[in-house]
């Protein structure tokens, strides 16, 4: 049996699936039909899955993320997750992923095919002529047209933009709206920029939405803002029918103040035959959520989730996360021998650094401060965390969100002074003023502990550990290897330091086995020995 299972319970494409099935470690269930048709079978089939692959008739919500218990990731084929459920996701350590580019060409020219059609009457009157009403068709579908009017896109991201260029060949005047859209960017795509979406709508002859649906972006176009757009105006939409207040937009249709609207998506979708927009003669274009149906997008944005899904389940790389950092094989080859160090500097911190701390400061030294090391400093207050939960609670994609329940901030520091190693990792764990530092760094190929309570010290980051605080005068290290050897223990590293100022020494032993409860009494019993700790690293 492969060590890994996915459900694909939306059509993607044949060739997407057939990347997932090749991989040896991967066993797929492809069943396209199950979202849209079967979905009340989810319940009961989604704890066997690691992975999960949709589209949008799926809909992962928040009580089918709990029954995957064994799940890890969901991708989206295709650009908005508006279907998934993101916080029960981010709460169940479940990475989701989309697949940003995959469909941005296929999406802007049905935008503007619908804006086209909507313009010429294309659908109406092409119904009229298949009944026989050729001539009365005529007289009756008069068009608007397109060159110099003003175009107001809501949403300069991929799809915007593309539609904005396909609009600057017709000749219309692009105005865009966007909150992350700059002076800089909108010169360069020759687009007016809008401070606000109703500046960009007053006096706009068309608008078209591309933005995702938020709780913000909700009826973007209700009955004030669509009362800004000028007499005659055209509504097009291809993004989310949430965006749309459609009975505001029914009203403004039927009142004469905008002429029509070109829709391939409804805020209840599949929308019903007697939908009230349906009723409206006049330009007016209705697709079935038809934007991403091409075969092109469908091939990239199959592939493009199957190989991501694959990527993740066997490399680890995280691609297009939408609600955790994402680490592509050139990140992860940067960063990966960190994370294992990351991990152990994390678990000494949980055994060495105060309870309930405030906030575990990670920081970078030398040239892995310029790198991407977000989730290197996630793996770290896993593993801290992890020490206090059973297993499987806390993972890099809800860390963070438990980790602000208990109040723990993660800080995270870039340093150029030098040291001396050319990198290196410092975890710190701060409560009140109490502070408890460790540190890493990668000699050669070999991550290595360098550095325990500002002390130095040179050890393997995985292993059995004994961990001493001790009076700085000779027979201990001796007292402690022979409580050692008369337990059967083998010593397989010894460090020490010794702190000059306060006359303490540290003393690391790594050794072959866990270190017993009896043992570790009969140590710290030793005198001269302060403090002993077990850890298993
Ligand atoms: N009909 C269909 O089959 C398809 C529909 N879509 C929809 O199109 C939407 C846009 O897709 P892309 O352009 O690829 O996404 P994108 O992420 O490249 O662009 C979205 C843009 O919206 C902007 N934005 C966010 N909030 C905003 C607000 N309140 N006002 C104005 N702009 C805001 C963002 O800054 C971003 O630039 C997706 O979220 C999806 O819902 C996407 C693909 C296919
Ligand atoms: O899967 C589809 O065809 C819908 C595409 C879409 O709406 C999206 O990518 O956001």
């Amino acid at each position: 049996m492969a060590k890994y299972r996915v459900l694909v319970s939306d059509p993607i494409s044949e060739i997407g699936v057939a990347a997932l099935e090749s991989h040896p470690d991967i066993d797929v269930d492809f069943i396209p039909d199950l979202g849209s048709k079967n979905a009340d079978k989810i319940p009961g089939m989604i704890a066997d899955y690691d992975a999960w692959i949709v589209r949008s008739q799926t809909k992962p919500n928040a009580e089918l993320i709990a029954k995957g218990t064994k799940l890890r990731a969901i991708g989206r084929a295709g650009v908005g997750v508006d279907n998934i459920d993101r916080q029960a996701a981010t709460d169940h350590g479940v990475i989701v992923m989309n697949t940003p580019t995959g469909n941005t060409i296929s999406t802007a020219e049905q935008a503007f095919t619908l804006m086209l059609a909507t313009a010429r009457n294309i659908g109406p009157a092409h119904a009229e002529v298949l009944k026989g009403n050729f001539v009365a068709a005529r007289k009756a579908y008069q068009g608007i047209e397109l060159n110099g009017k003003r175009l107001a896109v809501l949403g300069m991201g991929r799809i915007g933009s593309e539609f904005a260029k396909r609009a600057q060949a017709f000749n219309m005047q692009v105005v865009a709206y966007d909150p992350f859209l700059t002076q800089a960017r909108a010169d360069q795509l020759k687009v007016e920029l809008a401070a606000t979406p109703e500046a960009a709508l007053t006096g706009a002859d068309v608008v078209t939405l591309h933005v995702p649906l938020t709780d913000e972006t909700k009826h973007i176009l209700d009955e004030k803002s669509l009362a800004l757009m000028n007499k005659g105006a055209l509504v097009i939409n291809c993004a989310r029918g949430g965006l749309i207040d459609e009975p505001a937009l029914k009203a403004a249709i039927e009142s004469g103040h905008i002429a029509g609207c070109g829709l391939d998506v409804f805020e209840d979708e599949p929308p019903s035959a007697d939908h009230p927009l349906f009723s409206l003669g006049k330009h007016v274009t209705f697709t079935p959520h038809l934007g991403a149906s091409t075969n092109e997008a469908q091939e990239n944005v199959g592939i493009q989730v199957a190989e991501q899904i694959r990527d993740f389940l066997t490399t680890g790389e995280i691609r297009n996360a939408i609600n955790m950092p994402s680490l592509d094989a050139a990140a992860l080859a940067e960063v990966g021998p960190y994370l294992d160090l990351a991990a152990s500097l994390g678990k000494l911190l949980a055994k060495l650094g105060p309870e309930n701390p405030d906030s575990l400061r990670v920081s970078y030294h030398g040239p892995l401060a310029q790198k991407d090391t977000a989730l290197v400093s996630r793996t770290a207050l896993t593993a801290l965390l992890e020490a206090s939960r059973p297993d499987g609670q806390v993972n890099i994609v809800n860390v963070t969100s438990i980790a602000a329940q208990m109040g723990l901030d993660l800080i995270e520091s870039t340093i150029n002074a030098a040291t001396e190693y050319n990198e290196l990792v410092v975890a710190e764990l701060r409560k009140g003023d109490v502070r408890y530092r460790v540190a890493g760094t990668i000699i050669g190929k070999s991550p290595r502990i360098v550095e325990i309570d500002r002390l130095y010290v040179d050890t393997n980051i995985k292993g059995h550990f004994l961990i001493v605080r001790n009076d700085d005068r000779p027979g201990i290290v001796g007292a402690l290897g022979t409580l050692l050897g008369n337990s059967n223990q083998n010593i397989a590293n010894l460090s020490l330091a010794r702190n000059k100022s306060d006359g303490n020494a540290l003393t690391v032993i790594e050794v072959d086995a866990p270190l017993s409860e009896e043992l570790m009494s009969s140590i710290r019993a030793t005198p001269g020995v302060l403090s002993a700790t077990g850890a298993t690293l």
